[in-house]
């Protein structure tokens, strides 16, 4: 629009102000003063911070943001990846980022307590995670949720005050700008915030029949980030006039230009250092394939992720003494570190057929006008994060005289062949036997799929160390389904996506479930429990979402790593504020609640220095 308008002057100015302009924004590096523009990459660092923040993730970046608010504090933001880019950028093209150079591009390892990811090459499940400023909010599938009031009045039951639903409201809202007016006039929802939050302005027929069929089903439609979570809704998402609004885009982008605070990409940090009084004083990290040490004023902020931060720590001599022990690493704070690894997890796959041509398929959207649409007007296809609806819904094990409910349904008006075997395949890591025989015949047809999700896991993991090498991978031991009860409602949940398919909203499509049997699991009757309980065993769906690592709680709890003030027990000058803290996973994706975590450091952070300063003496 400015360009044309530009333009439209030239006649009256003749065609000489155009190149004009152009030297002049050059000259003064009009880019500069973008708060859209890309953080700048420190190449000269200082010798001592006030603060060094290890990770610039979905939580990293927050807090980097947040405690350069204080001009006379200096901040080191050190990330083991490099910046966005324009891919990362397409909500539609969220799975090209995966196994790319800005995906960790972990594995699980191969299950030994129980059986799962049996349909993946080697056993083994992808965990992707973001290697790149913004961490893994540049890769996720920008799913907006914050997790249900109850999640948080358990965090603060379990030892943790100040961590209650009515304590961390205000910190979601904090962070928020929300575009839809219906959501933004919500006391739960805000507006002016860093982080831009709105539903997608483009979507499917079958969109509108998936919130019908939660009405028919008795669910409201409502917003689940609002006083209930109950219910069917559009997917709310991180996005920004059609784009993906990660946390470097939100956090760092609007304040690259401060002198006090200093981004290090391409810094991979491999040991936090520490005094004779347990004090954290500096981080070593490589970088440009040299070590470097950054010393610090005042504190270590950990926000590695659920894997990173674990590992460090454990590098660092705080962890397990009798695994630390394993790998001669001297203890310094003898923690559960790696312990409580909890997940979602479901079935993957879950494939429903229609006779309509209205599904997201490659065919019908990557084409040019569709590319063009984005590209001029950030509009259209490409602006879809492919998940077009949520529900939360209760399997009959669930109490539901609370609003707690067990599942979650994402709704996607695609399958796992909509893209003509390209990415998705890939990206799953499924055997070809998987692929070949049950999604490769669809490839030409109209299918949808709602992926049922295992809200509150029993079962839980751990990570641990398989070298002293920081650059070798930890082990990722997940242990999904080692107690029945999750296969329990995993399977109820199955039935009630089998309802949704069979509502008068989409039999209007003519909808009905794939039948082709899972490789491995012919010899049960499809559906039936054995049957299910096969499926999930092989095609076993995580989204992402390790936490609790290094687990928040009081001294007294033996299992806990991080006080609540997020301060590593028995260590000084050191906490950890990513998605590893959670003492239990959150009732939903859990991006929204680690930036929460982020901002809720962040003023922990400012509260004991900035009061340290005003009361001397303590
Ligand atoms: C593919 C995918 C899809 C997802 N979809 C959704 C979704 O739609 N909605 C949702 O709510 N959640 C989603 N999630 C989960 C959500 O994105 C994560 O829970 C959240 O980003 C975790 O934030 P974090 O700060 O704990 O870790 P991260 O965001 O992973 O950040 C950790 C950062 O630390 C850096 N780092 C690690 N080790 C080091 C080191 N030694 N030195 C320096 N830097 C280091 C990493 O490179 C990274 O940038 C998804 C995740 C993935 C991977």
């Amino acid at each position: 629009m400015e360009l044309i308008s530009l333009a439209g002057t030239s006649s009256f100015f003749g065609w000489g102000i155009l190149p004009l302009l152009a030297v002049g924004l050059t000259y003064y590096q009009y880019h500069n003063a973008d708060p859209e523009s890309h953080p700048r990459n420190a190449q000269e660092l200082l010798r001592m911070y006030d603060f060094i923040v290890v990770g610039g993730g979905s939580a990293g970046a927050v807090v980097a943001s947040r405690l350069s608010e204080i001009s006379n504090w200096t901040v080191l933001l050190l990330e083991a990846g490099g910046d966005e880019n324009e891919i990362s950028d397409v909500p539609a093209l969220a799975g090209y980022t995966q196994l790319s150079d800005i995906d960790w591009k972990y594995q699980t390892a191969p299950p030994s307590a129980s059986a799962y990811c049996l349909a993946m090459i080697g056993d083994r499940c992808n965990w992707p995670r973001g290697k790149v400023l913004g961490g893994s909010s540049v890769l996720n599938a920008m799913i907006y949720v914050r997790g249900n009031r109850h999640d948080f009045d358990l965090w603060e039951s379990l030892g943790n005050p100040g961590w209650s639903y009515r304590d961390v409201l205000p910190y979601f809202i904090k962070s928020e700008d929300n575009r839809n007016p219906y959501l933004a006039r919500s006391p739960y929802h805000g507006t002016g915030g860093l982080l831009t939050v709105q539903e997608a302005t483009w979507r499917t027929p079958l969109s509108l029949a998936f919130i019908q069929a939660g009405n028919e089903l008795g669910y409201p439609n409502r917003d689940i980030n609002g006083v209930n979570q109950t219910g069917f809704m559009l997917s709310q998402l991180t996005v920004r006039r059609g784009s993906r609004c990660s946390t470097a885009k939100a956090f760092l982008r609007p304040v690259r230009n401060r002198k006090n605070l200093h981004i290090a990409m391409f810094a991979q940090a491999t040991k936090i250092l520490f005094n004779d009084d347990k004090r954290a004083i500096g981080v070593e990290f490589m970088r440009n394939g040299r070590k470097q040490v950054a010393h610090v004023r005042r504190e270590v902020v950990l926000s590695s992720g659920s894997i990173g931060s674990p590992q460090l720590l454990m590098l660092s001599g705080v962890g397990p003494k009798e695994h630390l022990q394993e790998f001669d690493i001297p203890v310094l704070s003898d923690l559960r570190v790696g312990d409580n690894l909890q997940d979602h997890v479901g079935l993957g796959g879950l494939t429903f057929l229609i006779d309509e041509p209205v599904t997201f398929k490659k065919s019908r959207f990557q084409t040019f006008p569709v590319a063009m649409e984005y590209i001029i007007n950030e509009r259209g296809p490409m602006t879809t994060s492919g998940v077009e609806g949520l529900a939360f819904v209760n399997s009959k094990y669930a109490n539901t005289n609370i609003d707690w409910p067990d599942v979650q349904f994402h709704f996607s008006p695609s399958s796992i062949s909509s893209d003509d075997g390209d990415i998705i395949r890939r990206i799953t890591g499924l055997r070809d036997s998987v692929y070949n025989t049950m999604y490769k015949p669809l490839i030409k047809s109209e299918a949808w799929s709602i992926l049922p999700l295992l809200l509150r896991p029993k079962s839980s993991g751990w990570i641990r160390l398989k070298s002293k090498d920081p650059f070798v991978y930890p082990d990722i031991n997940p242990n999904y389904f080692t107690h029945k009860e999750d296969m329990d409602v995993l399977v109820d949940a199955i039935r009630i996506a089998m309802e949704v398919s069979n509502t008068t909203a989409f039999q209007r499509f003519g909808s009905r479930p794939l039948t082709i049997p899972m490789p491995g699991c012919h010899k049960f009757q499809f559906d039936t429990y054995d049957y299910w309980e096969c499926a999930i065993r092989h095609f076993t769906f995580t989204i992402y979402h390790p936490t609790g690592t290094c687990k928040m709680g009081p001294e007294r709890d033996p299992t806990a790593v991080v006080d609540t003030r997020l301060r590593v027990h028995g260590i000084k000058g050191l906490r950890v504020a990513d998605a590893s803290i959670m003492p239990t996973i959150v009732n939903g994706n859990p991006n929204a609640a680690v930036i929460m975590i982020g901002e809720k450091a962040s003023d922990m952070i400012k509260e004991d220095w900035l009061r340290r300063r005003r009361q001397p003496g303590r």
